[in-house]
């Protein structure tokens, strides 16, 4: 069935790389994947593309592109920030009888809401539309744009309008783990919660750095985001990423210590009380052990003290440790010199 697809008139990405001069910016993190299996396999995770929506971000010479145009996407969307690129994707676009539209600019700022034709859009209880989006973007790129989409998939905005969006994306591999890590895993973080309260979230193989052109430093690991129906959190994205990364800052010791830090300093003691016992989570356990169900608990008791004294969600502990800091130097600075003469 596959072969009905294919489009055999698209030009290798070995030739597109050779007409065009297509050298990787060692200073943009830019790694190819010029393996046409691995292009296959990662669009192969991302479900079935057949008459789809698809925005591919950072498709540089075009091999995951390729591997999409094959699949049977309806429509192609690129979002590409080298305009080196530009020519050598106007060429697939020629090939695949014009299913590629190109935007050059940067996926961080580019208005996904508006990406494509509105009568795409299902409702959030529905059956995800057939819009995904797949990409083989830079690691510094990767982690702030996840981090962006999370908040865009909690607040039904970005992508997300569409409704439940599915993502295809490649993430260093330890972030890979850390985005799926469980309960009591080493790599279980501030990310892996803010990842699973809103998604299922798989790691459906990693890629040796030698597969790339030129290789980088780590390997690499692709992983599905399918948002849930109902997210395992029922409170503001904002909320809950203030609870999370309150936990995870202390990260070797207990949790309360952590947990502790999101109450003002004369009220600690007895709030972080309040917070453990509403959220039955033993004060002990490391901020790894912690079950999603803690979270929720935690992020729960914490909306509800937020209720009852409005002040507290705007407390920021570092801020009140530098405030006592800086009053520290002026008293300092007022203390008389006593000089001996
Ligand atoms: C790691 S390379 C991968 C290229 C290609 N997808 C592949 O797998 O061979 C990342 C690509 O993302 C592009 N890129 C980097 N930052 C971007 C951004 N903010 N918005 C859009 N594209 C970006 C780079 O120019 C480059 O083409």
């Amino acid at each position: 069935m596959m072969s009905l697809y294919r489009l055999p008139p698209l030009p290798t990405i070995r030739e597109i790389i050779k007409l065009y001069n297509l050298r990787a910016e060692k200073q943009l993190s830019q790694n190819f994947l010029l393996d046409l299996k691995l292009t296959d396999k990662i669009v192969r995770k991302a479900g079935n593309l057949q008459n789809a929506h698809v925005c591919e971000v950072g498709p540089g010479p075009g091999g995951i592109t390729r591997a999409i145009l094959n699949s049977g996407a309806e429509e192609l969307l690129v979002v590409e920030k080298d305009t080196r690129f530009l020519p050598g994707l106007k060429l697939l676009n020629e090939a695949s009888m014009g299913k590629v539209r190109i935007v050059h600019g940067d996926i961080l700022t580019y208005r996904m809401d508006k990406a494509f034709p509105r009568h795409l859009q299902k409702a959030w209880s529905d059956d995800p539309p057939n819009v995904h989006i797949i990409g083989n973007l830079p690691f510094n790129v990767s982690t702030p744009l996840i981090i962006k989409w999370l908040e865009e998939m909690a607040n039904r905005t970005g992508p997300f309008v569409y409704g439940r969006t599915r993502m295809t994306l490649t993430f260093q591999h330890e972030v890979a783990e850390r985005l799926t890590a469980p309960t009591s895993s080493k790599q279980r973080s501030r990310l892996s919660i803010m990842a699973q309260y809103l998604c299922q979230v798989k790691h459906c193989f990693s890629i040796p750095g030698r597969a790339f052109v030129p290789k980088p430093e780590v390997d690499v690991g692709v992983v599905h985001f399918s948002p849930l129906i109902e997210p395992k959190i029922d409170q503001p994205f904002k909320l809950v990423e203030k609870v999370v990364r309150n936990v995870f800052q202390f990260r070797r010791k207990y949790c309360y210590k952590g947990i502790s830090m999101l109450f003002p300093e004369e009220q600690r003691t007895k709030l972080t009380e309040q917070i453990l016992t509403s959220a039955d989570v033993e004060p002990t356990l490391r901020p790894s052990a912690l079950t999603m169900k803690h979270f929720q608990g935690l992020c729960n008791a914490y909306r509800e003290m937020c209720e009852q004294d409005p002040h507290l969600f705007s407390y920021n502990f570092r801020e009140e440790l530098h405030q006592k800091k800086v009053k520290r130097n002026q008293d300092t600075q007022k203390t008389p010199q006593i000089t001996l003469s």
